[in-house]
């Protein structure tokens, strides 16, 4: 590929994603709980909804939640944010999780353990007779329906208190598709949407979130053979890799890449399910 159409397809990936091109911290904070505390209001919903899970995107979106929830009840509206741990078992960050929560101080905490529920789900499906390929997978795939029970306490939560599940993917991670399909992809409004990596830890930063948060290294920590993978080793590309690029900046080639190549074989992740053309069917 030319110069010109890596730069080309490289501005695409960005506005695709909506990155910006200009970051202003505090003005980011801003935008970002008013579209919360709007969206609570017009939707007429009156909770928000969110796991945390003792990483930097759920503990930023987690405050800015409390924020929005907040601003709704100064405006004279009922507002609560349900700040949800979800573990499997026991978690080995626990206290991340729970350090996070004093940063967040949320209105009310949620705990339920998705241990149980995974487990029975996975052993229903072997019992069917279907077969994995090999352990990793089954491992891999199990961790997948981790994250679809997270999503289903959720929606539990908001079903029961007229509220709105908040997601935390942004620009880093939807560019590689880097969720669960209807699991932590599944939401109903995502508040982080266009921030790279560094601008979400910049946001808690200036939030004042614990500086050992912000700089933790992300993991989806849903592998039981592999607990606590970084997202990195994952990926096999740095966030700060994936961030230049979304930001227009200069990336090494391989690393480009390998985030070009993510980016289109996910692209179902980031549209509503195929569909036929009915009308040409
Ligand atoms: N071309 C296509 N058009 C339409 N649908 C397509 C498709 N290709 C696959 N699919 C469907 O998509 C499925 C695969 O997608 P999915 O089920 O999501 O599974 P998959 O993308 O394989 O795995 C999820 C990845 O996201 C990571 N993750 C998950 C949760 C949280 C975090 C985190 O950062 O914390 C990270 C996780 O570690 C793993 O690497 C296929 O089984 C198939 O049903
Ligand atoms: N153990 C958990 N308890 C509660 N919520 C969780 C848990 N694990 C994942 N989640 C939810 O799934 C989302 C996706 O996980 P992800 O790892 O991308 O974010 P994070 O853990 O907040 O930050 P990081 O990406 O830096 O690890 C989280 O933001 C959180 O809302
Ligand atoms: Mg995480």
């Amino acid at each position: 590929m030319t110069d010109q159409n890596s730069l080309s397809l490289q501005q695409e990936i960005a506005r695709d994603l909506q990155v910006s091109a200009s970051f202003d911290v505090w003005q980011e904070i801003e935008r970002r709980v008013a579209f919360l505390s709007d969206q609570l209001l017009s939707t007429r919903r009156r909770s928000l909804v969110l796991g945390i899970s003792g990483g930097v995107d759920s503990m930023t979106a987690g405050r800015l939640c409390q924020l929005a929830v907040e601003r709704v009840r100064d405006a004279g509206r009922e507002a609560t944010f349900f700040a949800m741990r979800l573990p499997y078992g026991a978690q080995a960050d626990e206290k991340d999780a729970q350090l996070a929560l004093e940063f967040i101080q949320p209105d009310r905490v949620l705990t339920v353990d998705v241990q149980p529920a995974s487990d029975a789900a996975l052993n229903a499906v072997l019992a069917s007779g279907m077969a994995f390929r090999d352990a990793l997978q089954q491992d891999f795939l199990h961790g997948n329906m981790k994250a679809r029970q997270r999503m289903i306490a959720q929606y539990a939560v908001a079903g029961a208190y007229d509220g709105l599940v908040v997601g935390t993917d942004h620009a880093a991670e939807a560019v590689s598709g880097f969720f669960t399909k209807f699991g932590d992809g599944a939401a109903d409004v995502v508040p982080l949407t266009g921030l790279t990596k560094r601008r979400v830890r910049a946001m808690s930063q200036a939030l004042g979130a614990p500086p050992a948060l912000i700089h933790k290294a992300p993991t989806a920590d849903l592998e039981t053979l592999n607990p606590g993978r970084p997202d990195e080793e994952a990926l096999g590309v740095t966030y700060d890799d994936i961030d230049d690029l979304l930001e227009g900046k200069p990336v090494g080639e391989a690393a480009f890449e390998v985030i070009v190549h993510r980016y289109g074989l996910t692209e179902h992740k980031r549209q509503l399910p195929t569909a036929p053309d009915v009308r040409t069917l």
